[in-house]
């Protein structure tokens, strides 16, 4: 499959033209710096514990107001689970170029596809970006199981049930945000998380990791994202103005703040931008679980957050309309967000 990177990238020795970023876009220098510890790993054993419950949740909300992101560990999800889900989420871009193409496809409303290189706003919109990915929904898992890969042999048993753990995951996780914001706890249970979408994010070794990225900056459209990583770094996360890097933590999940929880929360927690680049050694693969509001709810700042020194700061619209517009800008988050300003 020419398209697909995963099916020659190992085979180059240097970044093909289509695939070079304009100098003021690349990484250069910046896709080998140092992990930043700054970005808090939480661990939510201790919400079992009376006196650490309380400091757990505030640095959660600490975490979203500051840097959009957070690693928790301790999570209950089975560390064994989450390996051979890694596992058989790799193996689907190791498969035969023949079953591969059977995957791929360019219509983006087809529910399961393999595709490779979406292009976005910040490139000139013919930029290849040095990734293939598999999406499809995986929630509720019994309307969208059935149209996943058959290969490998386990991909439907563990993604399956790895999602089903993911989406307890992210909405106890919501629950805790929504009790240290003062919001009802339930706040975020029904239509706001009412969908789940996966997205199998794999990015070969890079020649030349300087000059392509493997996913250009941009912020999550959903309500929230939680993300599934391996012992590969490559995420980087814009903090102050400046590309801070995420250690990948295997037994951890990575949670970061979308767009939506952002505009409910009335800007007080921060969906940041970040991206990921890609190295010379060892190819990378991840799984970003976008949980986000069923496409006719309609997204506000919640009344919590509103009063008359503090104005609603975005607009009451219905999500599947932020989506399309973020769609059609191509993710650019400037753009969107200013249209969303009250
Ligand atoms: O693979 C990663 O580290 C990040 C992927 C990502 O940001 C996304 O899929 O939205
Ligand atoms: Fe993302």
């Amino acid at each position: 499959m020419e398209k697909l990177v995963s099916s020659w990238g190992n085979n180059v020795k240097s970044v093909p033209e289509s695939y070079i970023f304009p100098p003021e876009l690349r990484p250069g220098n910046n896709h080998k710096i140092p992990f930043n510890t700054s970005i808090p790993v939480i661990d939510l054993s201790e919400l079992e514990n009376d006196h650490h419950r309380f400091q757990t949740i505030q640095t959660i909300v600490k975490a979203s107001e500051e840097f959009g992101f957070f690693q928790v560990i301790n999570h209950g999800i089975d560390i064994n689970l989450m390996k051979e889900t890694r596992n058989v989420m790799k193996e689907v871009f190791e498969m035969s170029d023949e079953y591969k193409r059977k995957l791929y496809s360019e219509d983006p409303l087809k529910p399961c596809r393999l595709h490779t290189s979406r292009p976005t706003h910040a490139t000139d919109g013919n930029q290849h970006l040095w990734r293939d990915y598999l999406n499809h929904p995986c929630h509720p898992l019994e309307e969208w199981q059935h149209l996943w890969p058959q290969n490998p042999t386990k991909y439907r048993e563990y993604v399956g049930a790895c999602s089903v753990e993911v989406k307890k995951l992210a909405s106890r996780i919501l629950r805790l945000i929504s009790e240290g914001l003062g919001l009802k706890c339930e706040y975020f249970d029904k239509e706001l998380s009412g969908s789940m979408l996966v997205s199998v994010n794999h990015y070969p070794a890079c020649p030349e990791p300087s000059l392509t990225l493997g996913v250009s900056k941009h912020s999550d459209p959903n309500l929230i994202t939680i993300l599934l990583q391996d012992y590969v770094s490559g995420l980087q996360v814009l903090h102050h103005g400046q590309w801070i890097a995420v250690e990948p933590l295997p037994d951890a999940f990575l949670v970061n703040v979308g767009f939506q929880l952002q505009i409910i929360s009335n800007g007080r927690l921060k969906c940041s931008d970040h991206r990921a680049v890609t190295n010379s050694s060892d190819a990378r693969t991840t799984a970003a679980f976008f949980v986000a509001p069923l496409l006719d709810c309609v997204i506000e700042p919640a009344q919590a957050f509103i009063d008359e020194h503090h104005p609603p700061l975005f607009k009451s619209f219905k999500y599947k309309d932020f989506r399309s517009y973020y769609i059609a800008e191509k993710g650019d988050t400037e753009v969107v967000m200013k249209s969303f300003l009250a």
